[in-house]
C-alpha cells in the first residue's frame, strides 16, 4: 500500500472533488460517515459518553460530522470546539450549522484552560483537533488541553492522525501530541505512524477508505510503500516442476567465532528453511562439529584458524553470500572481509560485525559490490552513517548512503524499513517477541536464501524482511512474546510460507 505525504493527500482531495463532481463537503461527510460506522460497529449503542474535541479546520469539520451522526443514532455525545482561532474552514462552518440544526444548540466553545471539562475514565474522547493540516506545534492552552486529555484514562480515538503529529515532518514538541489509543486514518497510513519517535503516539490504527481518485493513487509516486501480506504474495516466486537444488542456488554463510558459532548455525538453517538448494557454512575450525551435528544438511568449510576467520576460500562459486554474523573483528578477519568483497558477480548480505568492520574501516565501503544488502540495527546504522537529528534526518542520510554506495539498506526495528536509493519500503510483520539474540542472524540467512533462489536484491530484502517477521508472528502466537528464541523464528519459516497463501485463498474461493 502506498503512503502519501500530507501535500499529496490534499492534492488527491482536490482531484477527487473535481473528477467525481462532488463538493468538498460531501467528501467530508464520507470521511465522517466512515468513522461513525466504525464507532457504531464497535460501540453497538453502548451508553458511553463520547466527548468530541473539534479544531477549527477540516479535521474539526470531520469531528462535527461524526458528532452529528452519533447524536442522530442516539449516542450520548458532547461536542467541544477548540476555538484557538477564528479562521474556521468553510467545511467546518457548514457542519457547525448542521450540527446545530440537530441539537438546537451550538457546541461548547472552548477558549481557555478554564473551559477544560471534567472527563470520567469511562468516557470516550474523540480527538478531531488537528489533522494533517498542522503547520506548527500546538501552543498555549491548546497544548495544555492535549496534555490534559493525555493525563486522562478515558479511551482516546484520533481522527486521521493524533493531534500534534505531522504526517511526514519531524516532531518539534513531544509534549504537544495527543497519545491516541486508536487512530482511524483516511485513505492511507501516514509515514509518522511507523517511525520510532512518533509511532508510540499512534498505538493502533485502521485505514478508512474514503474513495479518493483511483488514478491519482495508481499514478502517484508515494513517499513510501507499506509491505503487508498482499504485497508479499505478489513478490513470491513459485517453483517449477523440473526445478532442482541447483536451481535454488548455493548459499555461503560466513560467520561465527569462538563462543559465537550459534550465529552461523542460525543463518545457515534460515537459508535452508527459506528454500536455498544448498548451504555451506564457512566457520573457524572450532565451529566444525557444531555445524555438522546441528545441521546435517549443511556443508562446512573451516578456516585454518581455530577461533576466528582469517581467509575465506571455497572450491565453488556461491550464488549468494551472507557475512558477518558472530564474525568478530580480528585483524585477520578484516583482511578476509576486504578480500571476499572483491569476488565478482555474487550478491552479498552484509550483517553485524561485517558492518562494524566496515564502519571502522570506511575505505572498505569502496569495495562493496553494488546492490549489496546491508542489514544494520539502529546501533550499527549509527556507526555506518553517523548520528541523526530525528527519524526523517535518519531516512535522508540512509537514502543518500544507499545512492552513493549503490546498496540496499535494511534498517531493522519494530517497523523495519528497507531503503533503496530514494525509495522506502516499510514492513508490517513482526513483533516484540523478536527482540531476542540471533533473530537478526536468522534474517541474514533468509535474505541470502532468497538471493540464491533468484530473487533480485531489493525483492529478496523486502520479501525476506516480511517473511522473517511473519515467522516471528507465528512463533509468538505459539509461544508468547517472552519465550520466543531465534531458532523458533527459523523453525516457523515453513508456517510463514503456508500462511502466505492459506486462508485468504480458501476464503476467496468460497465467495
Ligand atoms: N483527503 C483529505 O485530505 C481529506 C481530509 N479531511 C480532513 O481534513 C484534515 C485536514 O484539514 P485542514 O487542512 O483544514 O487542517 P487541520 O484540520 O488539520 O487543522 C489545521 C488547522 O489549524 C491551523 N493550524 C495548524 N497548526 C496550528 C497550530 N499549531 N496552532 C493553531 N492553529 C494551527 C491550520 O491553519 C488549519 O486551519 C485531515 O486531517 C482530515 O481530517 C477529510 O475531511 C476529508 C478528506
Ligand atoms: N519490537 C519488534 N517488532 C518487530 N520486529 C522486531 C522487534 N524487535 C526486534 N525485531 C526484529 O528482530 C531482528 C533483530 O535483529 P538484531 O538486532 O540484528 O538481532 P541480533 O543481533 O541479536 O541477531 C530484526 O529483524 C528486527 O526487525
Ligand atoms: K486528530
Amino acid at each position: 500500500m502506498k503512503i502519501f505525504s500530507a501535500a499529496q493527500l490534499s492534492q488527491a482531495d482536490k482531484i477527487t472533488i473535481e473528477k467525481q463532481d462532488i463538493t468538498s463537503e460531501a467528501l467530508m461527510e464520507r470521511a465522517g460517515e466512515q468513522v461513525f460506522n466504525w464507532l457504531h460497529t464497535h460501540l453497538d449503542g453502548a451508553p458511553v459518553t463520547i466527548r468530541i474535541f473539534c479544531g477549527i479546520g477540516n479535521n474539526g469539520g470531520d469531528g462535527l460530522v461524526i458528532g452529528r451522526l452519533l447524536i442522530e443514532h442516539g449516542y450520548k455525545v458532547v461536542v467541544y470546539v477548540v476555538n484557538f482561532s477564528d479562521k474556521r474552514s468553510k467545511n467546518f462552518l457548514l457542519n457547525y450549522n448542521k450540527i446545530k440544526n440537530v441539537t438546537k444548540d451550538w457546541p461548547i466553545l472552548m477558549t481557555s484552560q478554564a473551559d477544560f471539562p471534567e472527563i470520567s475514565d469511562e468516557d470516550m474522547i474523540v480527538d478531531a483537533i488537528f489533522g494533517i493540516g498542522l503547520n506548527r506545534s500546538p501552543e498555549g492552552w491548546v497544548r495544555k488541553l492535549i496534555q490534559y486529555l493525555n493525563a486522562n484514562q478515558a479511551f482516546k480515538l484520533s481522527v486521521d492522525i493524533p493531534s500534534g503529529l505531522y504526517a511526514n515532518l519531524p516532531l518539534k514538541d513531544k509534549e504537544a501530541v495527543l497519545k491516541a489509543d486508536h487512530t482511524l486514518t483516511f485513505q492511507t497510513a501516514k509515514l509518522c505512524f511507523f517511525l520510532p519517535e512518533t509511532a508510540p503516539f499512534v498505538s493502533n490504527f485502521n485505514i478508512l477508505e474514503i474513495g479518493l481518485d483511483l488514478d491519482f493513487i495508481k499514478n502517484t509516486e508515494p513517499i513510501a510503500q507499506l509491505i503487508s501480506k498482499p504485497e508479499a504474495q505478489a513478490f513470491y516466486q513459485p517453483r517449477n516442476k523440473f526445478d532442482h537444488k541447483g536451481t535454488f542456488g548455493h548459499v555461503l554463510i560466513v560467520g561465527g567465532s569462538y563462543g559465537k558459532i550459534g550465529a552461523a548455525v542460525l543463518s545457515t538453517s534460515a537459508a535452508f528453511k527459506i528454500g536455498a538448494g544448498m548451504v555451506t557454512a564457512f566457520v573457524p575450525e572450532c565451529g566444525y562439529s557444531i555445524l555438522q551435528s546441528t545441521i546435517p544438511e549443511a556443508m562446512v568449510i573451516t578456516d585454518k584458524e581455530e577461533k576466528f576467520i582469517s581467509n575465506i576460500e571455497t572450491d565453488f562459486k556461491p550464488s549468494a553470500i551472507a557475512i558477518g554474523m558472530g564474525l568478530g573483528k580480528n585483524k585477520a578477519t578484516v583482511a578476509a572481509l576486504k578480500k571476499v568483497l572483491q569476488l565478482k558477480d555474487i550478491p552479498f548480505v552484509i550483517d553485524a560485525d561485517a558492518l562494524n568492520i566496515i564502519s571502522e574501516n570506511k575505505s572498505l565501503l569502496d569495495f562493496l559490490p553494488s546492490n549489496s544488502i546491508l542489514t544494520p540495527h539502529p546501533g550499527e546504522l549509527k556507526r555506518l552513517i553517523g548520528t541523526w537529528k530525528n527519524d526523517y534526518d535518519k531516512l535522508k542520510k540512509a537514502k543518500k548512503f544507499s545512492e552513493k554506495h549503490q546498496v540496499v539498506l535494511i534498517i531493522k526495528g519494530a517497523y523495519t524499513i528497507t531503503v533503496y536509493e530514494n525509495k522506502l519500503y516499510i514492513n508490517t510483520s513482526g513483533n516484540p517477541g523478536m527482540g531476542t539474540a540471533g533473530s537478526g542472524d536468522a534474517l541474514s540467512g533468509v535474505i541470502a536464501g532468497l538471493l540464491s533462489q533468484g530473487y533480485d536484491p531489493l525483492l529478496a530484502s523486502v520479501f525476506g524482511v516480511y517473511m522473517h517477521g511473519s515467522a516471528g508472528d507465528i512463533a509468538t502466537g505459539q509461544l508468547g512474546f517472552e519465550a520466543v528464541m531465534a531458532g523458533d523464528i527459523v523453525e516457523n519459516i515453513s508456517e510463514a510460507y503456508l500462511e502466505l497463501f492459506s486462508r485468504e485463498e480458501a476464503h476467496e474461493q468460497s465467495q
